[in-house]
């Protein structure tokens, strides 16, 4: 499961360091010149903010003074007009850094969601066997947020905020004296104190607000994925009140956040009118002993405005950018994850392997899941172009079998050989090129017919795939539908029955043209005669590529090179179909059951448990 526990520090700094890393890997030249560029404004238009009052201070000294009424218009329009040229710059340097920024931003967010994708794509099927998609796409919107709450913060109100405070900062100690100076710096010592008191409360409350929007990600996606069987159990209502669940534990996170939040907001209300009145008591008390005039009052005033509502976009800039941090955190233990073995071996130079079919050779492999032992003492050799089907019990661990040989899972000892060479010492992405695989559960994309079988090879033209097509029997099919090659094929496929959406599967294997095919129960959901039309244009599938064949219906592998008999994770007999049937042992006696009727013909190992369960 992910790491739903609060981090330790190190954990945290190896989790920072990773996402930096792959910061670093995001940013290229394009991100760097528009956050850069928007980082130069953004200060240049501070700067014009913090100087703007000092203008402001002319124009009121000018117009509250002995000669005001002998002002000239063109005097005053020199100092007004300084005055409007500042803030005028100001304003528009923020246009131009709120364009620069976005466009940097967006490369940045655009790289580091593809990386993070990337990176789920190619972490262990395990691992997505232990995750909710919907939790995973949450956890990758959430890290994509994260990354813009601080970038924003970090270029737009960091840097401007960091050079209005110390121009306003030396601009008042230096014109007013060190007692101003002081309340100042005590104001600004109590500013950081209740910041980073926020930052330190804040972090945990958005730890639980977000692995419970994760939740609540993947109940969302579990239940539309499944909502015909919802339907069909009328179990709209269960489903709707543990949503409800999952929400309410949200709003529940989201409350001890928001209090946290308002806590803080408050502290630094009263942090702000304490500053005021400090200010204004010294710069009142100074006009009032003829220290100091009208317009350093006024720019008093102005200033400790231009300190003071900084800091506080200061302050909820460091606590959003906490909260950007914690979201981050999430993505990051993702991004922590190792991918998949084999994946960073680098592809040998000529990468093209020969036509011939490949061998495969089991070595004696125990597998489980866990600690549940799934397969034990695993031995066969698949000779180039031989099929071997797999047959068994339900759960006996024929489609475990398999996952092996893709490296979905790794076995837990002995050895798989693909063409003599270990298959931990192959590159994963040229140990899969050579395979194709018809899985049991076939789930297609919500994408074309077309589109779906090209999968297996994607600049196949539509000749290619037209033939893929007609060899899994799906011409006719076609042929009848308006947009032919083109229809899309709905969520997981659900607009294709179950048969089609097989033959789409096989199609896409017959296309592949690979080394090695892998079928795990490829036709249970065609009718006899299609399965035997498809059977015939499989023999001709990949050019007698070497076939396993894991099946209930032991017709299927009457002609197999060699037939495992599989029983709680042991071959507990192996040979051709008619030697099986004169041991007389458990082939044999399904053998007898599947021949002995009609619905036994089609039927699995497990009917009679089936039948028992009514
Ligand atoms: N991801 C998993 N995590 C834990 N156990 C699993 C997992 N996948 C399968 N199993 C268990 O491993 C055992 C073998 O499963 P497998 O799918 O290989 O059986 P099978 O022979 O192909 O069954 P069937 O004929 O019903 O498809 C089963 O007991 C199953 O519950």
């Amino acid at each position: 499961m992910l790491d739903r526990s609060t981090p330790s520090p190190g954990q945290k700094r190896a989790r920072l360091r990773e996402i930096e890393r792959r910061l670093r890997h995001a940013v290229e030249p394009a991100s760097l010149r528009w956050l850069g560029l928007a980082l130069v404004i953004v200060t240049l238009g501070g700067g014009a903010a913090s100087l703007a009052p000092l203008a402001l201070k002319a124009v009121v000294d000018r117009l509250a003074g002995p000669q005001a009424t002998g002002t000239s218009l063109g005097a005053l329009a020199g100092l007004v007009g300084l005055y409007v040229a500042a803030l005028l710059f100001q304003r528009l340097c923020e246009q131009i850094q709120a364009y620069a920024y976005a466009r940097g931003e967006q490369r940045l967010v655009r790289r580091f969601g593809l990386l993070a994708y990337t990176h789920m794509l190619i972490l262990p099927a395990s691992f997505h066997q232990d995750h909710k998609s919907g939790g995973l796409a949450q956890s990758l919107a959430q890290g994509l947020l994260g990354l813009r709450l601080i970038l924003t913060h970090a270029a737009l109100t960091v840097a401007p905020v960091v050079v209005q405070i110390v121009v306003a900062g030396v601009v008042l100690g230096s014109v007013f004296g060190p007692s101003m100076g002081l309340v100042l710096l005590a104001a600004l010592l109590a500013y950081c104190a209740v910041f980073t008191w926020g930052v330190f409360r804040l972090h945990g409350a958005v730890k639980g607000v977000s692995s419970a929007q994760i939740d609540v990600g993947g109940a969302t996606a579990d239940g539309l994925m499944n909502v015909e069987a919802i339907k069909a159990y009328t179990a709209e209502r269960r489903f709707a009140r543990r949503y409800d669940a999952l929400l309410a534990a949200t709003e529940d996170q989201w409350r001890v956040f928001l209090r946290l939040r308002l806590q803080n907001g408050l502290a630094v209300a009263l942090v702000f009118a304490a500053a005021v009145a400090g200010v204004h008591l010294i710069a009142g008390r100074q006009v009032a002993d003829g220290a100091m005039t009208i317009g350093a009052f006024v720019l008093v005033n102005t200033y400790l405005l231009q300190l003071v509502r900084p800091l506080e976009t200061l302050g909820f800039a460091i606590r959003d950018i906490g909260q950007g941090l914690a979201y981050l955190d999430t993505i990051g233990a993702i991004l922590d994850e190792t991918p998949e073995p084999g994946s960073e071996l680098p592809e040998a130079r000529s990468a093209k392997p020969p036509p011939l079919p490949a061998e495969l050779v089991f070595e004696d492999v125990d597998f489980g899941f866990g600690d549940r032992d799934t397969l034990q003492a695993i031995s066969f050799r698949a000779a180039p172009g031989a099929l071997i089907g797999i047959v068994g019990p339900s759960g006996a661990g024929k489609s475990s079998l398999l996952r092996l040989v893709l490296r979905f899972n790794e076995p837990t000892r002995g050895r798989v050989l693909f063409d003599g060479q270990p298959l931990g010492e192959l590159p994963l992405r040229s140990l899969r090129e050579q395979i194709a695989l018809v899985s049991q559960d076939t789930i297609l994309f919500n994408d074309t017919i077309g589109a779906n079988i090209a999968l297996a090879a994607e600049d196949a033209d539509e000749d290619a795939i037209t033939q893929a097509a007609a060899r899994a029997r799906l011409s006719e099919f076609l042929a009848d539908l308006p947009d032919g090659l083109n229809t899309l094929v709905g969520e997981r496929g659900l607009k294709l029955s179950g048969g089609e959406r097989q033959r789409v599967s096989i199609a896409r294997a017959a296309l592949k043209n690979a080394r090695l095919v892998i079928l795990d129960e490829p036709t249970a959901a065609l009718d006899p005669a299609t399965e035997r039309a498809i059977w015939q244009a499989m023999s001709g599938l990949s050019q007698g590529a070497t076939t396993l064949v894991v099946t209930h219906r032991l017709s299927t592998v009457a002609e197999a090179d060699e037939i495992l008999v599989l029983e709680r994770g042991r071959i507990v007999e192996r040979g051709k179909h008619v030697e099986l049937l004169a041991l007389g042992g458990l082939y044999a006696r399904l053998w007898r059951t599947q021949a002995s009727g009609a619905f036994r013909s089609a039927a699995t190992f497990d009917d009679d448990a089936l039948a028992s369960s009514f």
